[in-house]
């Protein structure tokens, strides 16, 4: 949607570029494209411009990082490291720490980049599940979505791996461990990763190629492709005064959006840069090279991989030996499962929230968490699956800082991760719908005034005053959950197309549930609505109906 007249230098660029190419009116067009305005839509940018700072900061490594497993002995800066026999891969890691200018700061800047970029990625798709914002016509950008958290983990590993000091080994060592327990494929894979025997000498350019060329050239292909879609299908908008799903509100991309979002990424980059000045990350001298015969103490992955760390940490030592095989279970499962339920569910659940509610309709205004309390406890069940996990994957260090024993960390969590999906589920519901009830009462009976009044018969009253406009139109931007129409059995007994036979009958029951909880914004019965402090009255002391 465009909005008032061209800016001179919007016609004049359109008119330089209508000369040459003819795309004067596509230029027009899309510089006064209208974007809705909300803190939580900054969260995708954050990672959009932590990409890109990876990728300068990324790009200067690779004119100093030798990608070589190639033995040599150190005779750089760092004094007790030297004469020491390591991988060129690490003796250039520490060059770039030491001795290169500026290549500490790029180095941190890098991880800390990348640390930002996973997190704002992880927030951004927690805001778009939580305001219902992947439903049609954005399920498409949804699975790009899902599949840009995938890549981004396995860039992140191939990355921290890549210095092969001890700490990136033990990473690897674990890599290694995961593939090799694949049924069938494992010793294949392992061998093929790995250019033979474990640790080889081949992993660390391999790695390389993956980081630096292939992972990075399809993310930068999917990012491209999702804002894209983005542009196409508009941005969703929060509920609000004369926000409807057929128009857009908010400011043109340019002047204001443009000037925001250059703002945003200087601060982004500020932020960044500031961390890797002052904050170090991955201090790889510290432990020295890699030896597959050493063990080092207190290592941590990067924060992103600490749920698979716990779930190999949480699991028990099972196996199955069948015909001479092993099945070693106790990797087998932490490997996959964790991440299987959690990628596969992210990227199901459009999916599954079609069948369930059979809404097949376009949503361009996002849902209040409130407003879908199935939803929303869903996914606060499944972060805290992963929050157990992740926590897990600091058992040691948990041991340790508070004094309990390893080993009731490790029982505790087994019993964490399924109650404490759980609870949260309650929980959450429970504080979904005491929201709505409140809405329900701002609604029914407006805001306290601080206006105190004392009624003909003695008693004293708050005055109640109607909540402002642009908030009660925010609360009112309800929409109720669909139900997939006619559940019921007809005369004869039967139940509708699509609904027989167990499966239908768990998705008829499924779609009950879920559309199911009602509390209508007008009902009147916030909190302690018997009492006459929420009487209505304006703030004139007449009695004034609020109900709208
Ligand atoms: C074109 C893009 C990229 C290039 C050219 C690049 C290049 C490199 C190079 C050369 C290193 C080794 C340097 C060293 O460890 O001293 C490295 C390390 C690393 N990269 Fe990247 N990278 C890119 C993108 C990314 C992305 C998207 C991520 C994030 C998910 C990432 C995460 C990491 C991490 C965690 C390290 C370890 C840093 C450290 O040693 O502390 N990189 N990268
Ligand atoms: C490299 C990582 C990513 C980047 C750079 C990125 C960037 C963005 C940006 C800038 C927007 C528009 C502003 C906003 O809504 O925040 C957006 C929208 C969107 N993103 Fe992402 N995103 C990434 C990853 C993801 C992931 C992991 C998911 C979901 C699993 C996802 C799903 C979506 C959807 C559905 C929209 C449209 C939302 C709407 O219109 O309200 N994105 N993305």
């Amino acid at each position: 949607m465009s909005t008032g007249t061209v800016p001179k230098p919007i016609a004049g660029a359109s008119g330089f570029l209508d000369d040459r190419l003819g795309a004067g009116n596509f230029l027009k067009r899309n510089l006064r494209k209208v974007f809705p305005d909300h803190w939580s839509f900054l969260l995708g940018e954050i990672a959009l411009y932590s990409f890109i700072i990876l990728l300068l900061t990324g790009t200067f490594l690779t004119f100093f990082f030798k990608p070589s497993m190639a033995h040599v002995v150190y005779d750089g800066s760092y004094e007790p490291l030297r004469d020491v026999t390591m991988s060129e891969a690490y003796a250039s890691s520490l060059h770039i720490s030491f001795d290169v200018r500026g290549g500490l700061l790029m180095r941190q800047m890098h991880h800390w980049a990348a640390l930002l970029f996973v997190a704002g990625m992880m927030v951004h798709a927690l805001r778009v599940f939580f305001t219902g914002a992947y439903r049609k016509p954005r399920e498409l950008n949804w699975l790009i979505g899902v599949l840009l958290l995938t890549l981004a983990l396995a860039e992140g590993l191939t990355g921290y791996s890549l210095p092969d000091d001890l700490l990136s080994g033990a990473g690897l060592r674990i890599t290694e461990g995961v593939a090799i327990s694949l049924p069938l494929v494992g010793t294949w894979i392992t061998f093929f990763l790995f250019g033979g025997e474990y640790p080889g000498e081949d992993v660390i350019s391999r790695f390389y190629s993956l980081h630096i060329l292939l992972i990075p050239g399809i993310l930068l292909a999917l990012i491209s492709a999702h804002m894209v879609l983005m542009w196409v299908q508009k941005h969703t908008q929060m509920p609000g005064k004369g926000r409807t799903n057929e128009n857009v509100v908010g400011a043109p991309f340019y002047p204001a959006f443009m000037a925001k979002a250059g703002a945003y990424f200087m601060f982004t980059f500020g932020v960044i840069a500031l961390l890797g000045t002052f904050a170090q990350i991955n201090p790889i001298w510290l432990f020295g090279p890699y030896t597959p015969a050493d063990i080092s103490a207190g290592s941590q992955p990067d924060f992103y991989m600490g749920f698979l760390e716990g779930a190999l940490r949480l699991m028990p030592s099972w196996e199955i030996n069948f015909l001479g095989f092993t099945l070693p279970m106790s990797v087998l499962i932490p490997a996959l499962v964790p991440m299987g339920i959690i990628m596969t569910g992210l990227a199901l659940y459009p999916f599954l929230e079609q069948w369930v509610t059979g809404d097949r309709s376009e949503h361009h205004v996002a849902d209040r968490p409130r407003n879908n309390p199935h939803r929303t406890s869903i996914g606060i069940s499944a972060i805290t699956f992963y929050g157990v996990l992740w926590l897990l994957g600091a058992n040691d260090e948990i041991s340790s800082v508070f004094h309990v024993s390893l080993n009731w960390t490790t029982y505790i969590g087994r019993g964490l991760i399924f109650l404490g999906p759980l609870v949260a589920y309650i929980v959450t519901y429970r504080i979904c719908l005491g929201l709505q009830r409140s809405d329900a009462a701002v609604i029914g009976h407006g805001v306290e005034s601080g206006v105190i009044k004392r009624l003909p018969h003695g008693e004293y009253i708050e005055v109640h005053v109607p909540a402002e406009a642009s908030i009660e139109a925010h609360m009112r931007g309800k929409t109720a959950v669909p139900m997939i129409a006619g559940t019921d059995t007809d005369k004869d007994g039967i139940p509708p197309k699509g609904m027989r036979g167990p499966l239908g009958r768990l998705r008829a029951k499924m779609s009950k549930a879920y559309g199911g909880e009602k509390i209508p914004l007008d009902d009147g019965h916030g909190h302690g609505d018997e009492h006459d402090e929420h009487a209505q009255v304006g703030p004139g002391g007449d009695d004034r109906s609020l109900t709208h």
